[in-house]
């Protein structure tokens, strides 16, 4: 795999890792692209199917989206949502970097997703989940990995709450999730940089800081 160096954000579900992200493709455009996973949980209110599976059923092909689709909503994130028969598929086809069960659904980063970005000479972004992580680091991908934290329990559970996206099952899936993720964020060496999320300029700033190298690279190379 060639192309500037990939960055890997995980963190809690509700940490803000959507939040940051946006605003990060919004100052930098034509500099990042959006790893487009798939999922078989349903979709939000305002979360679009990436385009490839619509136009071709066949293909588990992912589709490189662009940035105004990316930032449609502040928090919405555009998946190729599939059944889990068409996943397990892609799955057993060997289509899927990695793939992870999380909250009762499963996630997972298709290699095409990762190549459409890099085709393009584009940091490739990958929104993943620990355990996306853990599998990340068997791979030659070598990424950039930052964990975005929560100040608090209390204050992950409120922002969940407050986005209103989570019956409350699934709240309760994503808060035993995020207990095990910031304990697992904690293990030296797992990330490049773990930053907690209190104040969002503060925590936009020290993403930035972490990337900036990265980032001229790719402006450089383009004048
Ligand atoms: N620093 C902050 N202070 C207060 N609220 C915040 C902050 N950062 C994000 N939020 C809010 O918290 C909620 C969760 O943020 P967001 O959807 O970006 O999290 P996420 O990590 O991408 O979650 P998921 O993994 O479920 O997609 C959103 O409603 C967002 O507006
Ligand atoms: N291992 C993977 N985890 C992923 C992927 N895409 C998203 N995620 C993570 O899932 C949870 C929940 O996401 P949501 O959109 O349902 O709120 C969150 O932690 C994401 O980081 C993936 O391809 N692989």
């Amino acid at each position: 795999m060639s192309g500037p160096r990939p960055v890997v954000l995980s963190g809690p579900s509700g940490a803000g890792k959507s939040t940051l992200l946006k605003r990060l493709m919004k100052e930098y455009e034509g500099v990042f692209g959006f790893s487009v996973s798939h999922t078989t949980r349903n979709p939000r209110l305002g979360e679009e199917n990436g385009k490839g599976l619509n136009c071709l059923p066949m293909l588990l092909g992912a589709t490189l989206l662009p940035v105004a689709d990316v930032l449609s909503s502040e928090t919405s994130k555009d998946y190729h949502f599939v059944t889990r028969e068409k996943m397990q598929d892609g799955i057993d086809k060997g289509e899927f970097i990695e793939n992870a069960e999380f909250s009762g659904n499963m996630y997972g980063t298709s290699k095409s997703s990762i190549e459409d970005v890099q085709a393009q000479n584009l940091i490739c972004i990958l929104d993943v989940d620990i355990q996306g992580v853990k599998n990340i680091k068997k791979t030659d991908l070598n990424p950039i990995y930052i964990s975005i934290q929560p100040p608090s329990m209390e204050l992950l559970e409120k922002r969940l709450r407050d986005r209103q996206t989570e019956t409350e099952d699934s709240l309760q899936k994503r808060l035993e999730a995020a207990r095990i993720d910031m304990e697992l964020s904690k293990e030296p060496g797992v990330f490049d940089m773990v930053i907690i999320n209190d104040d969002l300029e503060e925590a936009y700033e020290k993403l930035k800081s972490v990337l900036i190298e990265e980032i001229e690279k790719v402006q450089d190379a383009k004048n």
